[in-house]
């Protein structure tokens, strides 16, 4: 990655990069990603790729960045910062994830997370529904790890999952797209929360105590983020995965309550409690 080895020769911090949507709520997009670098210690950059007007009830409002503007962004933090390992959220659009996929290739982004986000909890639409085969023809193909959830593994695949065993068999389709390491979170099935991480090996079964919590928004961002931000610190993917999901179950266990709605985690537990 560019001037990676001199950069951290000079500041000895690990950096990371997401490009993604703002969530005005702060529990979800760019602003979770920032929270859970910083409490990953791992120096935080960002590329918004769109900007929404949301809270913990839903998406009142998306507005969207150039795609030009996007790429101006991630020519900014490249070119001068660097980044150990990078994410993607929300892309929006077809014209963003072309130019986010150029720029991955430019800069040589090896360890690139793709949380393909599709649709939001409260249901309103991320990314634009003619952009769907575009992220899997274009993006997916130069992640490292990624990320969907159950509809997104299911609209990647044309499946629909509704059990482990489901799981399973989507993340080998997903593999076979290139991609070489699939990571199929099982956070909308009943049961104990189990994601499932396939290497075109073995599949490992990432499993926690289903936590009776509404506060669950931007969980997803979370996750995926963690995993970056472990990755950025050298983590093997297995390890960072493992590492992200206690993160997840820390940060959810002690979720905070806020807005009327489904609230965001707690992004900064391992630090301090709520109302401290
Ligand atoms: N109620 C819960 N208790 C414990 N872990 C959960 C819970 N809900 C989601 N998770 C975990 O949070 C992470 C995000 O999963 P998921 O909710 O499926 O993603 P998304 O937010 O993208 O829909 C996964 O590790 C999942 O297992
Ligand atoms: C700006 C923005 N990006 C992504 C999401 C979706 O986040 P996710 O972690 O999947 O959480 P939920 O929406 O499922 O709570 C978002 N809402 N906003």
């Amino acid at each position: 990655m560019i001037e990676n080895e001199r950069v951290r020769e000079r500041s000895g911090m690990y950096k990371a990069l997401t490009i993604a949507g703002s969530d005005s709520g702060g529990g979800a997009g760019i602003q979770a990603d920032l929270k859970t670098f910083a409490a990953l210690k791992v120096y935080g950059t960002c590329a918004i790729t769109a900007v929404t007007a949301q809270n913990t009830v839903g998406v009142e409002g998306i507005f969207e960045l150039p795609a030009e503007f996007v790429g101006r962004q991630i020519d900014a933090v490249l070119k001068d910062i660097g980044a150990d390992a990078a994410k993607t959220g929300m892309l929006s659009s077809v014209a963003i994830i072309e130019v986010v996929a150029a720029k991955v290739q430019e800069y040589g982004v090896k360890k690139l997370v793709v949380d393909p986000v599709m649709v939001a909890k409260s249901g309103d639409y991320l990314l634009a529904k003619e952009a769907r085969r575009v992220l899997k023809e274009k993006l997916l193909p130069l992640a490292l790890v990624i990320t969907p959830n159950l509809d997104e593994a299911g609209t990647l695949t044309g499946r629909n999952i509704d059990s482990e065993e489901g799981m399973v068999e989507a993340a080998k389709a997903l593999h076979d797209l290139g991609v070489p390491y699939v990571l199929v979170k099982g956070g909308h099935l009943s049961g104990a929360a189990t994601d499932i991480l396939y290497d075109g090996r073995e599949i490992r079964r990432f499993t926690a105590p289903r936590l009776d919590n509404r506060h669950t928004h931007g969980t997803g961002c979370t996750l995926s983020a963690a995993i970056t931000a472990f990755l950025a610190r050298g983590l093997a993917v297995a390890e960072a995965v493992a590492a992200a999901k206690e993160y997840i179950q820390l940060a959810i266990g002690r979720a905070l309550g806020v807005g009327r709605g489904c609230g965001p985690v707690h992004h900064l537990a391992s630090y301090y409690s709520w109302g401290e």
